[in-house]
């Protein structure tokens, strides 16, 4: 615990309280790894420097692991084969099933009931908690900051250095806060709430801090929430971003597979509500986002930060890569973004495809159909959310308006998988990036909420959901 005249924030304490050798001017901190998360696409070059050098996993049992991007979506064949895209996909996979065995280390593969997305499951499962030190070969890794857990990507040679040590070395980044002050308007939500963070502050913006989110919009969001909003920081340029946990993450955890359990559940809380940001704690830099005007938002360029209110107008591009994003994006400067037809509809990946995301895009979707010439692919982020829906008929909702119902993964978020969009379509999707040919070749993508994502299924336009919040609100 700090004194007064050392106010500190949620970031420095989940900093120092890791700490194994400080940082100097020489050499990065080395940092201690409470939790480990491993897939199938960075995890094979670490595993086989390990295996050359004869190293052991350091902390087999901080380290758990899971297939998603590589893993088809559809259903196995009648000879139980699963549908491979390509033979590397398949041999990512045997490969990760062959190193978890060998190291003892936890799989989460397919059949199992606990599989899916990486950043969905470790929450799921109660692994990803507060006061954490949390990494993953993978950007997306700053999901898990939602529980006040500092949780970051690494690169392929990282992870090495976690299986063998449980340590990654660390330069201690900046801090930034982003407030978001004031309330969201009905049809507003985390994803939105990202994207309008990202163009205001640039995908480059957050580059060197760590985010800490606040305000009242930010605590008034569930936590699955403030996932979605954690997992955009990497857009805005920043390793992670964390929100300070409070009565809705405790309650979130409580009962979860891994969560303390009894007495040590209550000394986890007591410790957990001990880490939020003190008064008068200082940050590097603030950034103050204005929530309550937020309207929902696209994305009209090939970078995150390209993003505009889905009932504007397409701007004039001034700059050569604004230009060639506009070529590309094929956005008419000047004219409505509500006047581009959309050939396909992404709803899942790790931003956007939990119980809540489903829920949003059912609501939206219910008694209406998929507008003709639309495919729209529902991909569950987890076999647990998939369980989840399916047992609110979610899946029957989808189905019943055309969309199609799939198995848990990665899927066209990057298509690594084969789930992608053909050449010169135009894709809206709940996803991350809109880098171009992320989601195949010549594929457009325009970034949106599920909310958005739903109701451009049905009009066939990129659409505003906001009527049909109002709507079922009548309805209901
Ligand atoms: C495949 C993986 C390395 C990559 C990442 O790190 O983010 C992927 O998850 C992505 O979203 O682009
Ligand atoms: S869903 Fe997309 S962003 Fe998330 S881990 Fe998979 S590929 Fe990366």
């Amino acid at each position: 615990m700090s004194d007064n005249n050392n106010p500190k924030s949620l970031f420095d304490k989940l900093w120092e309280r890791h700490i194994v050798v400080p940082e100097t001017d020489e050499s990065p901190a080395v940092l201690y790894i409470d939790l480990h998360l491993v897939h199938e696409v960075t995890s094979p070059q670490a595993f086989s420097v390990l295996n050359e050098r004869g190293l052991k996993v350091r902390r087999a049992d901080r380290t758990i692991a899971t297939l998603d991007h590589s893993t088809p979506t559809l259903p196995a064949d009648k000879n139980g084969e699963l549908p491979y895209f390509t033979a590397e996909a398949k041999s990512q996979v045997e490969t990760l099933i062959k190193n978890t065995a060998e190291h003892g280390i936890e799989l989460f593969g397919m059949g199992d009931p606990r599989r899916g997305i990486v950043h969905v499951i470790g929450p799921e499962l109660g692994a990803t908690q507060p006061g954490k030190t949390i990494v993953c070969g993978d950007s997306h890794t700053s999901t898990h900051g939602a529980f006040g857990a500092l949780a970051f990507g690494i690169g392929t040679t990282e992870v090495g250095h976690v299986l063998a040590t449980q340590c990654v070395l660390q330069r201690k980044p900046k801090s930034m806060r982003v407030t978001f002050e004031g309330t969201l308007s009905s049809g507003v939500g985390a994803k939105d709430m990202a994207l309008a963070m990202i163009a205001q502050i640039g995908a480059h913006g957050g580059q060197g801090y760590a985010i800490e989110y606040a305000g009242e919009a930010v605590r008034d969001l569930s936590m699955e929430a403030r996932m979605t909003l954690c997992n955009m920081s990497i857009e805005a340029g920043a390793r992670s971003g964390m929100v300070a946990p409070d009565e809705k993450t405790f309650e979130w955890l409580d009962g979860r597979d891994m969560s303390p359990k009894g007495e040590a559940w209550t000394d986890a809380v007591k410790d957990w509500a001990s880490l939020a940001t003190e008064e008068g704690a200082k940050f590097d830099k603030e950034v103050v986002v204005d929530a309550a005007n937020i309207r929902p938002m696209i994305t009209f360029g090939v970078s995150p930060d390209a993003a505009g209110a889905v009932d504007a107008i397409a701007p004039t591009p001034k700059t050569d890569p604004e230009l060639h994003a506009a070529e590309y994006m094929k956005f008419e400067a000047g004219r409505p973004f509500a006047d581009a037809i959309v050939n396909r509809v992404f709803i899942g990946s790790c931003t956007n495809s939990r119980l809540s995301d489903m829920r949003e895009a059912a609501m939206i979707m219910r008694g209406c159909k998929v507008s003709k010439g639309v495919i729209a692919l529902v991909v569950p982020g987890s076999e647990a959310v998939k369980r989840a829906a399916e047992a609110e008929n979610l899946h029957k909702i989808f189905l019943d308006a055309g969309a199609e119902w799939r198995e848990p993964g990665c899927s066209m978020c990057i298509g690594m998988n084969g789930d992608q969009g053909a050449p010169g379509e135009l894709v809206v999707s709940t996803s991350n990036r809109n880098f171009i040919g992320r989601q195949g070749t010549g594929v457009r993508t325009v970034l949106a909420s599920p909310a958005t994502a739903a109701a451009s299924a049905i009009e066939g336009r990129i659409a505003d959901p906001r009527p049909y919040f109002e709507n079922k609100k009548e309805s209901a």
